[in-house]
């Protein structure tokens, strides 16, 4: 089954998995191994996805990318859709030997891309998803207080620089549709709840990717194929690891997000 196939059967709220090893004793990669793999058995049935920061495990050292990869395997032994947040984005020779890094060596996982490069690079990310059963999510209005500075840069005809990528992303999304949705998805912080509908008028088949919520003061957002994603408010409640916590956290979300689960 395809990611976006696998992710619309599931509750619509993603784990993202950010480890901070200071949080995690005298041995922190271990810990973040057991703890990780725990939290993702227990959450199973509550998230539609885990979502990993490339960068908290590059800043581990080359251990550090061993145990994203463990992670990533975890993942899918346990049936769960996995997102990796790299946002990578490079001239198309370079972007296809980043899809081969992600979307080829993970087959049905989802990869965060950067459009500012252009088309030609978006090219072989979308290529390799198509192959691979995966798919994309193009950062179009990031979560972030900042993204307004260019992101909402108005342009001559009177659009936003994030509207006229959206704007230019809806062929190609309907080209790469699997089913009602398309491989084609788009990154939309839950911080700005006016843009994700009006971006969710503008890219009707992609799904959107919401992170923001909780540790940057986005809310549960309820709608079609919103994929809400919080990574510190469900890795560490109570700014720890805690099992329990996170528990109680997915399914208070999942009480906003799908009552009837
Ligand atoms: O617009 C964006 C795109 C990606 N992110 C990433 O999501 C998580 C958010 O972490 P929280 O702890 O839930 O704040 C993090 O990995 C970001 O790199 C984003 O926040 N905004």
């Amino acid at each position: 089954m395809e990611f976006v196939e696998e992710v619309l059967q599931r509750p619509p709220l993603v784990l993202g998995v950010d480890p901070r090893p200071g949080l995690h004793g005298p041995e922190p990669l271990e810990h973040i191994r057991r703890y990780t793999l725990g939290l993702m058995e227990a959450l199973a049935g509550k998230i539609c996805a885990v979502k990993f920061q490339t960068a908290f495990f590059e800043a581990l050292g080359p251990a550090g990318f061993g145990l994203m990869h463990e992670l990533v395997v975890g993942a899918r032994v346990l049936s769960l859709p996995v997102i990796v947040d790299a946002k990578r984005g490079d001239i198309g020779s370079t972007a296809e030997a980043y899809a081969r890094a992600y979307l080829e060596a993970y087959p049905g996982s989802a990869l965060t891309v950067n459009p500012y490069l252009g088309h030609d690079a978006l090219e072989p990310f979308l290529r390799t998803a198509a192959r691979s059963g995966g798919a994309v999510f193009v950062l179009v209005k990031t979560s972030n207080p900042g993204s307004s500075l260019f992101q909402d840069l108005p342009l001559a005809d009177g659009r936003r620089l994030y509207q006229a990528v959206a704007d230019h992303l809806v062929q190609e999304a309907e080209r790469q549709r699997v089913g009602a949705w398309s491989r084609l998805g788009a990154v939309v912080g839950a911080t700005y709840p006016a843009q994700v509908w009006e971006l969710r008028e503008r890219l009707p088949w992609s799904l959107f990717l919401l992170p923001g919520l909780g540790a940057q003061g986005g809310q549960a957002i309820r709608g079609p194929g919103l994929l809400n994603t919080a990574s510190r408010a469900l890795y560490y409640p109570g700014g720890r690891p805690d099992l329990e916590g996170a528990l109680h956290q997915a399914e208070a979300y999942l009480s906003e997000l799908a009552p009837s689960l």
